[in-house]
């Protein structure tokens, strides 16, 4: 095999969304019926042609392998499970004789149909995007199912460009798998490899064919100390894939890339191995140091692949500080490319096309920037600092401007942070609060809820969207939002739910919403970053220190309260999960910015309570997703994001209820966390895993109320009174009846109104149906 050299200059992958995000919007339309499959195969080959084109014009056309071909029409794990025919026996009627799924089918396996529930989604390591779990057992029948992957690289290649093929690699795949249904009890993916690592060398052999020099495996899960296969199981795995696909002789050269953080024990084994290119994620891990001798000359004779600039935040940053890391690269390996310390998927588009940011738009790098800043530092270090300067020298004038820029450092929230005392954290005795509540809130056994928000109809975003273009005035738009809310009332009233919610319909996103609101944030226009499948998000700006101009929820809240007699909950979003879904400042710990955010949410709190909102409910979806990688630090992240809560919400008086909801996670990891929020209430998403998590919680010696999540969102299904009637019982088993809530897994603000109706009055059905037996 010979080796074409790697590019000086690359990046892990691009986001695939589209600049206005048009796969979102073809998918969307495929989904409604209203192009067909053909059609949504040419736009998407049409996003992918403009994105090469793109790159090629940022600087990564100079060289063959440069262009990552990342493209995927969901998920880039469901597209390692599709390739390689890893499809759950419960879809079996979707898979052709030839082991492929047409479109339609992959969609399926994303999105449920009928009784047949989607693969589980979760977080994808430590960012917002989220992926499927694959499902695997003793019965899956790997096999190269699927050849996207290689007619991508052909339809690149046709458009005169080389392009380096992206796919998750095995260790990885099987390790963010779960055990399928069928599988006993105690069966891991990962004794499943030695089966799978012939579909991969199927699928390299494909791609040499096709003439592919270079293709990237991502092991991301080698970085992950939370994955629950033992350390020297995985390093064995790590070592057999790699010695297998080594092994090929027709085969691409193997570029393996570790992001989110550092690669630790398994840093040896891949430089033992056949591997040619060995990515390392330098923004999260650092320089390794202290390499054994053997180790230091493996790493010596491939590329090093050097991931210096964050591809995980906006900051245009210390671009010298990144050539300087690049640089001590070379001490490693005298063969260094340039990198993104992870894929661009994480990063919108273009900061050109924010138009009013005014000063703050000098210091973002989006995607395309970074694309840009990579080019430059491979520049650097193959034509010496002198060659970039003028680059290096606008980054730090940036930088420096950022920093000393008013309202990046308010004396006054700095002041009142810093008096903060114990007291201000604690909430007093529990049972004394619960006392106190069953008092001044009239509830049944198993109260039924909400997790706040409702269906955003078309109308709902339009109206906003005229707002925003100035076709409706404010008074106008709030009008419609009002008689929403009243709908929404109304519709709870009917369907008979004890605590009922505004609906959230003036909320754009559950953060985005609150940083419009706060001192210290900026919001884009065009930022959108994909969250899953086809929902995206714009992350706000997180830029100076936060503080409270004026009370935010609160009109809302009263108003709907007014409306009904039964409590309606105030609605807030944490402060762990506002920085956890917003591109925050790099200039200080995320834990003194989440106290300034506490205390904004505090005095919110304050208000609604003094307004007679006697529920109020902080989401903190994100608790689990900001956890870090290494588990060394576990301990202080989970003080910090704790003490935020707490001091958020320990102000109220002991018959005032707080509740929280956590969703899109495996809790397992945090669950005394979730204790120590100390909310009186708990909604966690349990549906989807079928209530496994509501035995680790009641185990946990957890005490307070919890709403374990009786019926999916995500999927337009809907659930029957039965099977939500079963996972009452189930859940019952470990909670006592007058502790446990009956609520969806999370917000129905994807989801369409018949659904949505059909699916409360089946859970409300359901809890009729146990409340009768339970006492
Ligand atoms: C709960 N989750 C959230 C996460 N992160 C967040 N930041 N927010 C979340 O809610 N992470 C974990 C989970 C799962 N993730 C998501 C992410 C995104 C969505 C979602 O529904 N996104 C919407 C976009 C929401 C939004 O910003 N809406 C705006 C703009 C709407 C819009 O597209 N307007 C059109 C014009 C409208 C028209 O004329 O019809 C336009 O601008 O072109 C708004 O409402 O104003 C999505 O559609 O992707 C869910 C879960
Ligand atoms: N209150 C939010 C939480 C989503 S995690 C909602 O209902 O959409
Ligand atoms: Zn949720």
């Amino acid at each position: 095999m010979t080796t074409t050299p790697f590019p000086s200059g690359t990046i892990l992958g691009y986001p695939r969304i589209g600049p206005r995000r048009e796969l979102k919007q073809a998918v969307e339309a495929f989904w409604a019926g209203s192009i067909t499959a053909a059609e949504l195969e040419q736009r998407a080959a049409e996003l992918r042609a403009a994105t090469r084109g793109r790159l090629a014009a940022l600087g990564l056309g100079r060289e063959d392998a440069a262009i990552p071909e990342s493209f995927s029409f969901y998920d880039q794990v469901l597209d390692a499970a599709v390739t390689v025919g890893a499809v759950p026996s419960r879809f079996g009627h979707l898979v052709a004789e030839d082991g492929s799924l047409d479109l339609a089918g992959y969609f399926t396996l994303a999105r449920g149909a009928g009784d047949n529930l989607p693969l589980e989604m979760t977080k994808w390591f430590d960012s917002n995007y989220h992926y499927l779990v694959p499902e695997i057992g003793p019965e899956t029948e790997f096999r190269l199912a699927g050849d996207r992957l290689v007619r991508e690289f052909e339809e690149a290649k046709a458009a005169g460009y080389l392009t380096r093929p992206v796919i998750v690699g095995p260790v990885t795949f099987l390790l963010l798998a779960k055990a399928s249904d069928e599988a006993p009890a105690g069966f891991e993916p990962l004794s499943r490899l030695d089966d799978l690592l012939p579909v991969y060398a199927e699928l390299l052999a494909r791609l040499h064919a096709a003439g592919a020099t270079w293709v990237q495996l991502d092991e991301p899960a080698l970085v992950n100390e939370s994955i629950p296969v033992s350390r020297p199981e995985q390093l064995t795995a790590l070592a057999e894939a790699y010695r297998v696909l080594g092994a090929e002789t027709n085969r691409p050269a193997l570029f393996v890339a570790a992001p989110y953080g550092a690669l630790g024990d398994a840093l040896p084994v891949l430089a033992a191995s056949a591997v040619e290119a060995i990515g390392l994620d330098l923004v999260r891990g650092t320089l390794p140091s202290g390499l054994d001798p053997e180790t230091a000359a493996a790493l010596a004779t491939k590329t090093v692949v050097a991931g210096v600039i964050d591809g995980h935040n906006i900051w245009r940053g210390d671009l010298a500080a990144a050539l300087d890391v690049a640089t001590a690269v070379t001490a490693l390996s005298p063969t260094v490319s340039v990198s993104s310390s992870t894929s661009l998927l994480h990063l919108p588009h273009d900061a050109r096309e924010e138009t009013k940011l005014g000063q703050l738009g000098n210091w973002l790098a989006f995607a395309d920037q970074k694309v840009g800043q990579i080019v430059t530092v491979a520049e650097g270090l193959r034509g010496g600092r002198a060659a970039v300067s003028a680059e290096l020298d606008a980054a730090a004038a940036a930088l420096a401007e950022r920093l000393a820029a008013p309202g990046v450092r308010d004396a006054a929230v700095r002041e009142r942070a810093a008096a903060l005392s114990a007291a201000d954290y604690d909430r007093g005795d529990y049972a004394e609060r619960v006392a106190a509540q069953e008092a001044a809130i009239d509830l049944p056994l198993l109260p039924t809820t909400t997790i706040g928000s409702f269906p955003q109809t078309s109308d709902i975003r339009r109206a906003r969207a005229r707002l925003n273009s100035g076709v409706l005035s404010s008074t106008e738009y709030e009008a419609l939002m009002k008689e929403e809310i009243g709908r929404v009332i109304a519709l709870q009233e009917q369907i008979g739910l004890d605590v009922l919610v505004h609906g959230e319909p003036e909320r754009n996103d559950m953060v985005q919403y609150f940083a419009e609101n706060l001192d210290g944030f900026a919001v884009t226009e065009h930022g959108w970053v994909q969250s899953y499948g086809s929902r995206c998000t714009r992350p706000s700006l997180l830029w100076g220190d936060v503080s409270r101009p004026a009370p935010i929820t609160l009109d809302w809240a009263v108003y709907a309260q007014s409306l009904t007699a039964k409590p309606v909950k105030g609605m807030l979003t944490g402060p762990v999960t506002i920085l956890a879904w917003s591109f925050v400042r790099d200039d200080q710990p995320l834990g003194e910015t989440a106290t300034q955010l506490a205390l904004a949410l505090r005095d919110e709190i304050a208000e609604l309570e003094g307004a007679g909102i006697g529920i109020i409910q902080v989401d903190e979806p994100a608790l689990r997703e900001l956890l870090p990688l290494k588990r060394a630090d576990h301990a202080a992240y989970l003080d910090w994001s704790v003490d935020s809560f707490r001091l958020a919400t320990a102000g109220v008086r002991p018959e005032t209820q707080i509740h929280t909801h956590l969703c899109y996670s495996e809790f397992g990891e945090v669950i005394d966390a979730i204790g120590r929020l100390d909310a009186d209430v708990t909604s966690v998403e349990a549906a989807r895993s079928r209530m496994e998590i509501v035995d680790d919680i009641a185990s946990s010696g957890f005490d307070h109320g919890i709403g374990p999540g009786v019926y999916d969102i995500h999927s337009p299904r809907v659930p029957g009174v039965a099977e939500m009637t079963q996972l009452l019982e189930r859940a019952l088993q470990a909670v006592p009846g007058r502790r446990l809530w009956v609520n969806p897994d999370c917000g129905l603000k994807t989801r369409g109104y018949q659904e949505t109706v059909e699916s409360l009055q089946n859970m409300l059905g359901a809890t009729r149906a146990v409340r009768a037996t339970t006492h």
